[in-house]
């Protein structure tokens, strides 16, 4: 311990001298104003280059080393979340980061398969202190004596899985099992699917894969990112933790209704009006809406003129329409870029109409007609016509009309437009019955629901970029900068250590005193250097240079239509339990999710191995899997608690009682009590009245010590205990419900208590 101590302890003055030289470099560089353009643009990567570092060393303070091998021959290796190396000595590795090609068999090697290992250390740290020690022997005598053959570190691992939660998701970067590793590990291209049952580890490992990818892909994922999608805010914010504790902050992390920069989709609607949107029949139905849009009129329409030949009326006849709708339509354009040709059309047959009216004398066979009857007829030559054309684009009751024929719409007026509108939804949704499309009826005012997302997109994409929509993603573009000016300053700030030198405390200070947060985003104008993660997140064409989806099985087809165009290098991972969709737009197997878009090209990993529910509450669930589809395997289960699950009848008058008892039970822990989202509203606010430190609602806080949840809320999450309130009417509530009552049932980490309605 003594030794290890010795070592950690120079890693950790290591860090402290990289991140104050780091500090004082950016200070010295926000200080910095004016100078050539070139100056600029290197200042520029400085002080991102700098930001960053100083981020990532605060970071990774945290179990900064947590591993050492001993091999057959040569010196140890260090393992810990980032790779220092010895200035003074060649540069020798210190300390090698966990992604790095030599630190895999801290994470693979076996008893009987050592690859030259011969002892595997896990050195537990709290603070900057080595607590204690976990050796492992890889010999085949040690090997045979292990309980649980098969896990790698496993007092380690135990250890980790038997802590109380803290309603953060943390990192498992120290105990990653060998089946998770190759997951973490597999290579970058294509479509990658990790099937696992609940606890297997699939959000750990996806989250680790990015972290992975971009140590090991660093140049081509700083410039395009990567994107992870999660269900909800609430999951989001459980995992927001582990990427920053492993030092890697280029990743823009959102829910599916953060999709359309610009548009918040927070609104809620009914499950089987969200199964309607995400069907891939939508895409006809939105094509449609846009063909609807481009108007028709029976009758001739009257344009008064003002300015040019004023008083005159001119009469647009339909079939000048329906012409120049047919040449816009056959353009190929999409539909805001194809109104100028349908402008054009227009004008020029108006600016026909019009030299035939003045250039005809009205009272040429006048008989009666005396000096003042020209008798000439007006002869217009094509400049002339240029001209009138000019003129009549000016004319408001001709711009009136135009926009009136053939609207420039925004993605968000076309679908509001259309929900908003019996008649437009009769017009364009006649694939869908009556019933499906009153479903879809809504006002206007109220936002976007986060199916409406997918539909927003797909409209983007047939009507075309207008100059509104570009002026949008500069104004995104700006207040990203500002947003990331702030951070730097915070950064600057942040660097200075309590026990720093004075010099690097009060150039820091004076740096962060003279620029101001807009004054630094000026000197970004170019947008250039913010990271790819910001300026993806302002820009709905971003193409992602990976995509990692989470909870996949819940996505629909016009979802998936979405995260495809955002991935144009089909460069993927997608983890998922197809026995836990709940969603009923949701996918009930893979093959149908991807043959569209890659065929059969997509390659399936599985996790079988649950980490989170002891075998005792496994084996409740299993009886639940065996009702979805007796195919299925549960996954196997590492640990046993000893602690039967046990079920009650439901006193609603007791229940806060019952919930006050468990939370006790619970001590510092986590604990989840699961209701049927039918009688939310009923039970929740009775065990907030009575139950101290009780969150609910749309987003609850996690780090509380207990949350009421419904079954949607808690995908994903996890707590030490669950109480499950009314099962029959979890099940009985959705098509899906028994799909529900399985995630309900495996949230655990230790108990389970089921409350079943009298
Ligand atoms: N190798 C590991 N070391 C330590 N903890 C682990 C390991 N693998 C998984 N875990 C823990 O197991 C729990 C379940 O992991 P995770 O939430 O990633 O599973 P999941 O497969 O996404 O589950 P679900 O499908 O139910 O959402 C988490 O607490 C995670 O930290």
């Amino acid at each position: 311990m003594a030794h290890e101590q010795g070592y950690v302890s120079a890693l950790y003055q290591r860090l402290d001298e990289m991140r104050e030289q780091a500090g004082r470099r950016l200070a010295t560089l926000l200080r910095q104003t004016g100078g050539t353009p070139q100056a600029k643009t290197e200042r520029d990567s400085g002080v991102a280059l700098y930001t960053d570092q100083v981020a990532q060393y605060g970071a990774v303070e945290h179990g900064l080393c947590f591993g050492r091998l001993d091999f057959e021959e040569g010196d140890p290796r260090y393992i810990g979340r980032i790779g220092i190396f010895d200035e003074g000595d060649d540069h020798q590795p210190l300390l090698l980061d966990w992604r790095a090609p030599a630190s895999r068999p801290f994470y693979v090697a076996t008893a009987a398969s050592p690859d030259g290992v011969r002892r595997r250390r896990h050195i537990r740290t709290r603070r900057r202190t080595v607590v204690g020690l976990d050796d492992e022997v890889l010999d085949l005598e040690a090997a045979r004596e292990s309980v649980h053959e098969g896990l790698t570190g496993e007092a380690a691992l135990l250890s980790a899985l038997s802590a109380s939660r803290t309603g953060r998701m943390r990192d498992i970067v120290e105990t990653i099992q060998a089946e998770q590793d190759g997951v973490i590990r597999s290579p970058m291209d294509g479509v990658l699917v990790v099937q696992g049952g609940p606890g297997t580890g699939k959000t750990a490992v996806a989250l680790h894969r990015a972290a992975y990818l971009l140590y090991t892909h660093r140049q081509k994922l700083s410039t395009r990112a990567v994107l992870i999608v999660g269900p909800n805010e609430t999951f989001l914010r459980y995992i927001s933790q582990v990427l920053p504790s492993l030092a890697e902050t280029g990743v823009l992390l959102g829910t599916l209704g953060d999709l359309f920069p610009g548009v918040v989709a927070r609104r809620d609607e009914a499950p089987e009006a969200a199964e309607v949107k995400g069907r891939p029949v939508m895409v006809e139905v939105l094509a449609a809406a846009v063909g609807d849009r481009q108007r028709l009129p029976d009758e001739p329409l009257p344009i008064k003129l003002d300015s040019v030949a004023q008083g005159e009326t001119l009469s647009l006849q339909p079939a000048t329409i329906r012409h120049a709708r047919e040449r816009a339509r056959r353009s190929g354009k999409q539909h805001n870029l194809a109104r100028p040709i349908f402008d054009t059309e227009i004008v020029h047959a108006l600016a026909a109409q019009l030299a035939e009216k003045i250039g005809t004398d009205p009272y040429a066979d006048d008989p009666l007609g005396g000096d003042d009857a020209p008798g000439e007829e007006i002869l217009f030559d094509e400049a002339d016509l240029a001209e009138i054309r000019r003129e009549l684009r000016k004319e408001p009751e001709v711009l009136g009309t135009l926009d009136w024929l053939w609207p420039i719409l925004t993605p968000q007026q076309l679908v509001a437009g259309l929900f908003a509108s019996d008649t437009r939804l009769a017009n364009a949704a006649a694939v869908l019955t009556e019933d499906e499309r009153k479903l879809l009826r809504r006002d206007p005012a109220g936002g976007f629901t986060p199916a409406d997302v997918p539909l927003l997109d797909e409209a983007a994409e047939l009507l075309g970029e207008d100059e509104a929509s570009k002026e949008a993603l500069a104004e995104r573009l700006r207040r990203a900068r500002i947003e990331y000016a702030e951070g730097a300053l915070e950064i600057a700030r942040g660097s200075i250590s309590i026990d720093a030198e004075d010099e690097v405390e009060n150039e820091v200070l004076s740096a962060t005193d003279i620029i101001g947060a807009s004054e630094l985003a000026e000197r970004h104008v170019d947008g250039e250097r913010l990271t790819a993660a910001q300026r993806a997140a302002a820009d709905r064409k971003w193409a992602f240079g990976h995509v990692i989806v989470d909870e996949a099985q819940e996505l629909s087809p016009m979802a998936w239509r979405l995260l495809m165009r955002r991935c144009p290098s089909r460069s993927m991972t997608v983890v998922g339990d197809v026995a836990q969709t709940g969603d009923l737009g949701g996918a009930s197997s893979w093959d149908t999710i991807f043959e569209p878009y890659v065929a059969t090209r997509w390659r399936l990993s599985e996790l079988k191995v649950n980490y989170r529910t002891p075998a005792e509450i496994m084996a409740v669930a299993a009886e639940v899997l065996a009702r979805i589809d007796p195919a299925l395997e549960p996954p196997r289960s590492v640990r046993q608690t000893g602690e039967e699950p046990w079920t009650r009848r439901l006193d609603v008058a007791q229940l806060p009682k019952v919930v006050l008892d468990e939370a006790v039970e619970v001590g510092d822990g986590r604990l989840g009590v699961i209701v049927p989202a039918g009688r939310m509203a009923e039970l929740g606010p009775a065990i907030a009245d009575a139950v101290p430190e009780v969150v609910l609602g749309a987003e609850p806080d996690l780090e509380k010590r207990v949350a009421v949840l419904t079954v949607r809320q808690a995908k994903g999450l996890e707590f030490d205990s669950v109480l499950l309130v009314d099962p029959d009417a979890i099940v009985a509530e959705s098509p899906r419900g028994q799909n529900d009552l399985y995630v309900a049932l495996t949230r655990a980490t230790q108990r389970l208590g089921i409350l079943t309605a009298a």
